[in-house]
């Protein structure tokens, strides 16, 4: 059976406000679970509370099926808010120590810090003290950190945070590795591009409640409007007389239309046919900051 992390029931507060509310979700093995949220609205506290640093108030965090105990707690593998890594320490001695600190032997954590430095591309840097280094660098060795012991679980708090293009993309691949070997991740992030390339699964979360959760692709779904796109090679004009059919975008030969609840998608097709060749006609699929937008502001 697939191992899933789960968030159930969680609420929280701080001096008498509440801040999480009868927060659940699913983070399962496998798979990336992308947390997404705006400033203030729950995630890092979310997260503690996974990791155990902060006590819900009421609910659970459980992990395949039996309340997290400290042990499964300390074999996960995560990256705080707050960072914290040693900024007089050389980076590879950070990474090995880490290791160390998880129960790898001095070879094991060499070798993982080694592998792993290569990948987020710090080879080069390994042997300088992380203050020297940019905030876009002391990120990928956070990277690395966080992962050097192999962790089933990976609990990262904005980890695309001040990192460049190259950079984002560099983390992903390795996230995605580790997730297709079988770990959880979930992360957390405001940039909805990268989550919505990176992520398998959405949690979306504002003033503390989970406003959707699931299968990012069945998300998409879910809020999909009757919309759809047409190109023709010639003028579009016609539409606008078109019953049960609102123009939501009109530029010559391209369109953008919405249906009318039970309308055919398909006569609209053959009307289009009709009058021409059809280039294009395909249903819009939400993104990510569409439902986002969506959700969060109902
Ligand atoms: N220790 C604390 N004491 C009091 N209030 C807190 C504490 N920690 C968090 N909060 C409040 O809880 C709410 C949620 O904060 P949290 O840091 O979880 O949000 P977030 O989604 O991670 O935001 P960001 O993207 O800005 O990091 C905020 O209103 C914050 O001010």
């Amino acid at each position: 059976m697939t191992k899933v992390l789960r968030v159930s029931a969680v609420d929280r507060g701080f001096a008498g406000r509440q801040v999480l509310k009868d927060v659940s979700f699913d983070v399962t093995a496998g798979r990336m679970t992308g947390f997404v949220g705006a400033n203030g609205a729950g995630k890092t506290t979310t997260m503690r509370i996974i990791l155990g640093v902060l006590a819900p108030d009421s609910g659970e965090v459980t992990w395949d099926g039996r309340p997290l105990t400290r042990a499964d707690r300390q074999a996960f593998g995560y990256m705080p808010e707050e960072r914290g890594l040693y900024p007089k320490m050389s980076v590879r001695e950070q990474v090995v120590y880490l290791g160390r600190l998880h129960g790898l032997t001095a070879a094991e954590a060499t070798r993982g810090a080694d592998d792993l430095l290569a990948r987020v591309g710090l080879t080069d840097r390994a042997e300088d003290k992380l203050e020297t280094l940019s905030l876009g660098n002391q990120q990928r060795a956070q990277v690395a950190a966080a992962l050097v012991h192999d962790p089933e679980v990976l609990v990262l708090d904005e980890p695309f945070s001040g990192l460049d293009p190259m950079a984002i993309d560099t983390v992903v691949s390795v996230l995605r590795e580790r997730a297709r070997a079988g770990a959880s991740v979930l992360f957390s992030s405001h940039q909805l591009d990268v989550v919505e390339r990176l992520c398998d699964d959405v949690v979306i979360i504002a003033d503390g409640v989970i406003r959707a959760a699931g299968e990012r692709e069945a998300l998409r779904r879910q809020y999909a409007r009757r919309e759809f796109e047409l190109m023709v090679d010639s003028d579009l004009g016609w539409l606008r007389d078109r019953p049960e059919t609102r123009l939501t975008d009109l530029d010559g030969r391209r369109a953008i239309v919405e249906l009318e609840p039970g309308a055919d998608d398909q006569e609209l097709l053959r009307d289009a046919l009709a009058r021409g060749p059809v280039r294009t006609f395909r249903p819009v699929v939400p993104t990510l900051a569409e439902i986002f937008r969506e959700v969060t502001t109902r």
